[in-house]
């Protein structure tokens, strides 16, 4: 008796819980008057996603497409049970993004600094927290993103009027450093940072010769090749850019070129290879609430990934203090906050030790270490991706290839084939090809958002609460016909000056955009377009039979990047 009580309270249980969340959780777009694609009781819309047959990107393109189709600016979809607003037109990404960045500061990522320290970086920290750090960050690599805003100093404004009227127009120049991002002519955002002697492009510099050098490695191996085999060019380039992000940001001579069974090239392999626990994380995460989930102590960091980096960082900055070692890479600058609290202006990089009066660091070495983590997360795969589709399309688009052979030849020829920053910067050709890449294949197929004070979509009755997630369609706008016509052709002519201008502002935003957009973008340009200069000026790559077309994506990663190897046959070029 009492069995078949417990057996109808359980099924009685169940039933509530499935009507709960088909009636109500469905139902929570159609109650707020937004248009959604129907979910599927479990899956919400990522079905193909978690039964693993497409990337993640794939199922919010879908919902994007049909949301085009029935010609809405907006619409909703689910996320296992989660609602999450999903933007279609630009202008209002750009609100989101921009104007209204106040009511979407955070991604919403789940992080926890006493289970989880490596979780608390810049990718996932929120409101103060974030912005205090980002704005510590920001000068390590570039100035201007900060949604802080300095005011701009006499000179710069008188300079940027001064410009206007050459350009025959009558405008007052803005008086602070955001409003000058926010406007078109770039050149008005290059006068503002000049007044700030730690511009984007001097800490560039500083590390453009440790870039080199890693890319030096890179065409040494590609020189030793039998060149009759093909390379699998996807694990080259990944041991290409472990090394640079190894040496600038943890100052470590990682060597996985020369040896791929390196420390960091094992523990890279292991914190990027796709399982099915990322997918359960991300059920639980999107299940239970965060209150619970930081209660029990709940980690997204695997226990010996976070011994490895914290013992990596934990040595160096013990090493750099005790010998006062000084190196241009990103170690440095952060040294250099904890123990300041700023950086020093200029290329001079000047004492690490402590010189202020309380015990407390500026910046704590969790924090340290959970920021170089998140430049090794972010700065390694996304740019050797970027790299292996460009080295993909180039392999199959030919003329394109010779023609960014020529310009990269004759760029180095003026300076005796020895590459400089300043080489790099005149590739104009080579910019179109990496633009057209992270059009075509962004690494990062969508960005999130999650809305933290209520916001009242603008030209609609839509109010989005507190608490509902939102994605930006980063490869959905990047593949639109409507700004890209034939998307699946790969063409660096539509980022001539001319074909730029035409397109609505956010309709390439392979780095996000407004103040949370991508910190490194500056880094993860420089090194791709190193890398590809490496080997475009030396070699001519074709595709090989072994590599598997036409490409897919590998599903379970959440960076979009090749499934299985990816194998080129390289040649010495003419
Ligand atoms: C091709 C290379 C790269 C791509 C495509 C890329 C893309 C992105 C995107 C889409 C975001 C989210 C932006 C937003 O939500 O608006 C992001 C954030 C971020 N990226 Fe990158 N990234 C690249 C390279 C790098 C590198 C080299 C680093 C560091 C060395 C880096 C560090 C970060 C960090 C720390 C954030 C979080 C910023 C914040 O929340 O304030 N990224 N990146």
């Amino acid at each position: 008796m009492e069995y078949i009580n417990l057996t109808t309270i359980l099924i009685g249980i169940l039933l509530a819980a499935y009507l709960y969340m088909k009636k109500v959780r469905y139902n929570y777009w159609k109650r707020r008057g937004l248009q959604c694609v129907e979910p599927e009781f479990l899956y919400g819309n990522m079905k193909r996603w978690i039964k693993g047959e497409v990337h993640m990107a794939e199922e919010f393109g879908k919902c994007y497409r049909e949301f085009k189709r029935r010609g809405l600016k907006h619409g909703g979809l689910y996320f296992f049970f989660s609602p999450v607003y999903l933007p279609v037109d630009p202008e209002l990404i750009k609100n989101i993004l921009h104007k209204d960045f106040d009511h979407f500061v955070n991604h919403g990522n789940y992080h926890n600094e006493e289970s989880d320290p490596l979780s608390c970086h810049l990718l996932n920290l929120e409101n103060a927290k974030w912005k205090n750090l980002r704005a510590k960050l920001s000068p390590t690599f570039t100035s201007e993103t900060h949604p802080d805003l300095s005011p701009l100093n006499q000179g710069t404004i008188s300079k940027i009027e001064a410009q206007y009227r050459e350009m025959g127009q009558v405008r007052k120049a803005p008086s602070k450093r955001q409003a000058v991002v926010d406007d078109d002519t770039k050149l008005n955002l290059l006068l503002a940072l000049e007044e700030n002697p730690i511009t984007p492009a001097r800490k560039m510099k500083m590390m453009f010769q440790t870039l080199v050098a890693c890319s030096d490695e890179m065409e040494k191996l590609l020189n030793d090749q039998n060149i009759r085999d093909a390379v699998d060019i996807k694990e080259i380039l990944a041991r290409f850019t472990t090394d640079v992000i190894g040496s600038c940001a943890f100052g470590l001579d990682c060597d996985s070129l020369r040896n791929p069974d390196s420390e960091f090239r094992k523990f890279g392999k292991d914190v990027f290879t796709p399982r099915w626990s990322n997918i359960i994380r991300r059920f639980l995460l999107t299940l239970l609430p965060r209150s619970l989930l930081k209660a029990i102590g709940f980690r997204i960091t695997r226990k010996s990934i976070e011994d490895f980096f914290m013992k990596v960082v934990k040595d160096t900055v013990d090493y750099r203090e005790k010998n006062n070692v000084i190196r241009k890479d990103f170690m440095h600058l952060l040294l250099q906050l904890k123990n300041k609290g700023e950086i020093t202006a200029g290329e001079e990089v000047g004492d690490v030790k402590a010189n202020h009066e309380s015990d407390q660091p500026f910046l704590t070495m969790n924090e340290m270490a959970a920021q170089c983590f998140v430049f090794f997360l972010a700065g390694f795969e996304t740019s050797s991706t970027t790299m292996t589709f460009a080295l993909l399309e180039l392999a199959q688009n030919q003329e394109i290839q010779d023609k960014l052979r020529d310009e990269i030849r004759s760029v180095l020829k003026k300076n005796d084939n020895k590459l400089t920053y300043e080489d790099v910067m005149e590739m104009t050709y080579l910019d179109k090809v990496v633009n057209e890449t992270l059009r075509k294949h962004p690494p990062a197929p969508a960005t999130g958002r999650v809305c933290n004070k209520e916001y009242h979509v603008p030209g609609t009755d839509v109010v989005i609460e507190p608490g509902i997630k939102l994605f930006i369609p980063i490869s959905s706008l990047h593949s639109d016909p409507e700004y890209y016509p034939n998307p699946d052709v790969f063409d660096p002519e539509r980022f001539s000056e001319e074909n730029k201008a035409k397109r609505p502002p956010c309709t390439f935003i392979p780095f996000g955009d407004g103040p949370r957009m991508c910190i490194g973008m500056r880094f993860g340009v420089m090194q791709s377009k190193v890398g590809l200069i490496k080997v475009i000026k030396n070699f001519r790559v074709t595709l090989n039979e072994k590599t598997i077309t036409p490409i897919k994506l590998e599903s379970k990663s959440i960076i979009a990047s090749v499934k299985g190897d990816v194998w080129l046959n390289i040649a010495k070029a003419d």
